[in-house]
């Protein structure tokens, strides 16, 4: 799996999995790796049975997910799933529609025999999801997966036989109590309009081709990746139920196997007068696919929402994340558990809204928004807070600016927050979002915060501190700041 830098910055596969690793603790995949000489593991990806045994090894040791993927059905390849469901996550996010304090529900049409999303999505972030499905054998696997991982509760799976795509009926009774709105719909639509495409799609580019073969096996029933006018088509039609569902649903997305139905599908949108646009790229190894967003919500003025902002928003994400390392010798905390307590400490105490998205033993990532800039002046702050005590002899009443210090963050678990009624004694939970409209304005800074202990050579390990830039009306150079505030306050 040749893995690549342009994948989301949370997605957990940006670093490669060791295959070696993996065949020791997955008896399965072991069956399919071979090892060299030089003790080097490997796997053969032109083999259709190896690529389901790598999709059911990191399912079953990453996600805790035992997923059976029926032969001559399609076997989906995690690192792109995940990359789909991040961009979710950021979507969901950034249009605070998790804000509302309501679980997330979202449908997935057309979701295979793994029923990979609505399981995923489900296990990684607790979704409510719908997994929407035509073919009965698909249909019948993908009811076995979810009740055989016991996330029946979260992840219903339902028949779609009806000539509309988007079908609301299925949000009937799905979940009790109902919700008021589902928060998306995602797809991995069939690709191909014919059978004899989707044998010229994989013949040209293993013969003459100047494009390299694929480097992967093709798995797939034509009964899953082929639909009459190809995906362009499917997604049409999809676009025109939408307007059907727009009070049921905020946000529609899906995702397109070829570059070139990219422009056909934003032409459409524009077509029918929906303007409130993303898309994006989902990249890994050689592989890139691509993903359209849209939203018949008025008035939702969410600069991530826009089709041009996202584009900036992709170039800013190709960038390297702003990085600190911190030797664990030259750290006063000792064990990963207590410095991650620490940053949340110091997440806390800048009023900043944070929420876990991947979390590891050694490793775990926040998405983190802050809605105004509570973190420049610090010392300017306490100086100011320091003369007030010595001028009225008691502290003031807005206490938050003194909350930076090492030597003051101990007492902080006693102090309640400016969250309110949030006390943060308990310092394993996360303060709650912020309610907010959807219509408010944009935020300040939204950044990926990804904290992890890596193995050096020599004694002592290292924290490794990422941040990278999502998006924020204050600009991408805020991180650096944000970073130098931590960096100043762990040592
Ligand atoms: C490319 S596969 C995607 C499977 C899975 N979501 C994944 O990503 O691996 C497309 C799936 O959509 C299903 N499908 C096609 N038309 C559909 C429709 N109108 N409603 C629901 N499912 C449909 C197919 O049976 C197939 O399982």
């Amino acid at each position: 799996m040749a893995l690549n830098k342009k994948m989301h910055p949370r997605n957990p596969y940006k670093t490669q999995p060791s295959f070696k690793d993996l065949a020791v603790k997955n008896e399965e995949f072991r069956l399919h790796a071979t090892i060299d000489i030089s003790g080097k593991v490997s796997i053969d990806f032109k083999k259709a049975e190896t690529i389901r045994a790598l999709t059911r090894a990191l399912l079953k040791e990453d996600w805790n997910l035992d997923v059976t993927l029926p032969k001559e059905y399609l076997v989906p390849t995690v690192p792109l799933r995940l990359n789909y469901i991040l961009w979710i996550e950021d979507l969901v996010a950034a249009l605070k529609l998790e804000d509302t304090g309501s679980p997330v529900y979202g449908i997935d049409i057309g979701t295979g025999a793994s029923c990979i999303y609505p399981l995923l999505a489900s296990r990684k972030n607790g979704w409510n999801m719908i997994g929407v499905e035509k073919d009965n054998t698909c249909l019948n696997h993908a009811q076995q997966n979810v009740l055989h991982n016991k996330l029946e509760s979260l992840v219903k799976v339902c028949k779609n036989d009806g000539e509309m795509i988007i079908d609301t009926s299925v949000m009937d009774g799905a979940f009790e109590p109902m919700p008021t709105y589902f928060h998306f719909t995602m797809c991995n639509p069939p690709f191909f309009s014919s059978e004899e495409e989707l044998e010229k799609t994989h013949k040209s580019r293993s013969a003459n081709s100047p494009r390299p073969p694929p480097n992967n096996a093709r798995t797939g029933s034509a009964n899953e990746v082929v639909v009459e006018g190809g995906e362009v088509a499917f997604v049409h039609k999809m676009i025109d139920d939408s307007q059907q569902a727009k009070d049921k649903i905020r946000i529609f997305t899906t995702m397109l196997g070829h570059k070139s139905s990219v422009s056909k599908v934003l032409k459409y949108l524009k077509e029918k007068n929906i303007s409130e646009i993303a898309s994006t790229e989902f990249c890994q190894g050689h592989t890139t696919r691509w993903g359209i967003a849209w939203s018949h919500v008025e008035k939702l003025t969410c600069e991530s929402l826009s089709a041009d902002n996202f584009v900036d928003q992709k170039k800013q994400k190709s960038k390297p994340p702003v990085r600190h390392v911190l030797p664990t010798s030259n750290c006063a905390f000792k064990t990963f558990d207590s410095l991650m307590e620490k940053v949340k400490i110091l997440l806390k105490n800048l009023d900043l809204q944070f929420r876990c998205v991947i979390k590891d033993v050694k490793s775990i990532g926040y998405q983190v928004t802050a809605l105004n800039n509570t973190w420049s002046n610090q010392r300017r702050k306490r100086r100011d807070e320091q003369r007030m005590i010595k001028k009225v002899g008691q502290p003031s009443e807005d206490s938050s600016s003194t909350k930076c210090t090492n030597s003051q963050t101990e007492q902080i678990t006693e102090v309640p927050t400016s969250h309110g009624t949030n006390s943060s004694t308990d310092l394993t939970d996360e303060p709650p979002l912020k309610k907010a409209k959807l219509t408010e304005s944009v935020p300040l800074l939204v950044f990926g915060f990804i904290i992890r202990e890596e193995e050096t050579e020599g004694d002592s390990n290292s924290y490794v501190f990422e941040m990278s830039w999502l998006h924020g009306s204050g600009g991408k150079d805020l991180i650096h700041q944000v970073m130098q505030y931590v960096k100043n306050n762990l040592k």
